[in-house]
């Protein structure tokens, strides 16, 4: 069985406090409260392999009828057998011109394999965030430009696996790529990752722009989670025009009902979000 299966699907996370953080401060993650909320989920019907499908879907992949090309090239997305609690949807279903690579559902990420929790590489957002996000898309259209999401909500499982590996000394196996000049124990108190995250809470958002016209995304001076300080908002390790990009998806995003993150130039979280105090741990299938 899958490990993410070790937790039932739907279950609330127990109450834990924040571990104290001099970053705390800074962290919009770390300000959240007791949970508060109970919520049911429909138990998943079918197991998904998370081996088998490619991370990387997007509108032209769902939008047309595929060609035999087609069908050789792109592996099947799963089906969404699953019924999402209440108030979540599938991003793709209402955001379908966005690129979608869900980095934890495959191995390039900062672990370095799939994350417990992530059994498709499915975008699930609360139905809140996801209008929110078709606003934000409509707009970057005009200008030119399309959403690539890399993560939405995300299991409080994924969190508990990602607390685990920051205190692995030994398994540095995606250093150089993620987080080359940051100590991996103090990652979290340094405030890249959090505690309790507010992805789990559904509306919170890992995003960058590409350009409609060559699909390619756009230089934001730093990879998506790039566990660093050039990553930051406001650093001078970047030329003005990748600084230039940070600030355009800011303002649109803000524009829309998001707060950005100091720390990393792709994270933003819902203000008004319907969640502010619960902690989902179903799995992404
Ligand atoms: C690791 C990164 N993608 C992220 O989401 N970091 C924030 C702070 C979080 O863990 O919620
Ligand atoms: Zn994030």
């Amino acid at each position: 069985p899958h490990p993410a299966n070790s937790l039932a699907s739907g279950d609330q996370v127990e109450q834990q406090e924040p571990s104290p953080s001099p970053a705390a401060a800074d962290n919009a993650e770390l300000n959240s409260s007791i949970i508060d909320e109970q919520q049911d989920a429909v138990q998943p019907t079918d197991e998904q392999d998370s081996s088998s499908s490619d991370s990387l879907h997007g509108s032209e992949i769902d939008s047309a009828v595929p060609s035999s090309e087609d069908v050789a090239s792109e592996p099947a997305l799963p089906a969404k057998t699953y019924a999402l609690p209440d108030g979540f949807v599938y991003l793709d279903d209402i955001l379908e011109d966005a690129q979608y690579d869900i980095r934890y559902y495959g191995e390039n990420n900062f672990v370095g394999r799939p994350i417990e929790g992530y059994l498709a590489p499915y975008a699930i957002a609360t139905e809140e965030m996801a209008a929110a996000l078709v606003k934000v898309s409509e707009e970057m259209q005009e200008l030119g430009y399309g959403l690539l999401i890399y993560d939405t909500y995300r299991p409080a499982k994924a969190v508990e696996v990602f607390k685990e590996w920051s205190q692995d000394e030994a398994d540095t196996l995606m250093k150089d790529s993620f987080y080359p000049n940051e100590e991996k124990s103090k990652l979290f108190q340094r405030g890249y990752l959090s505690q309790r995250s507010g992805h789990s809470r559904g509306s919170t958002v890992d995003l960058t722009l590409y350009e409609l016209a060559s699909g390619e995304p756009l230089d934001m001076g730093s990879p998506y989670d790039l566990l660093d300080e050039i990553s930051y908002f406001g650093t001078r390790l970047i030329t003005d025009e990748q600084a230039a990009n940070r600030e355009l998806l800011k303002k649109v995003m803000k524009k829309h009902g998001f707060k950005e993150y100091s720390k990393e130039w792709w994270h933003y979280v819902l203000l008004d979000e319907p969640y502010p105090s619960t902690y989902f741990d179903f799995d992404v299938q």
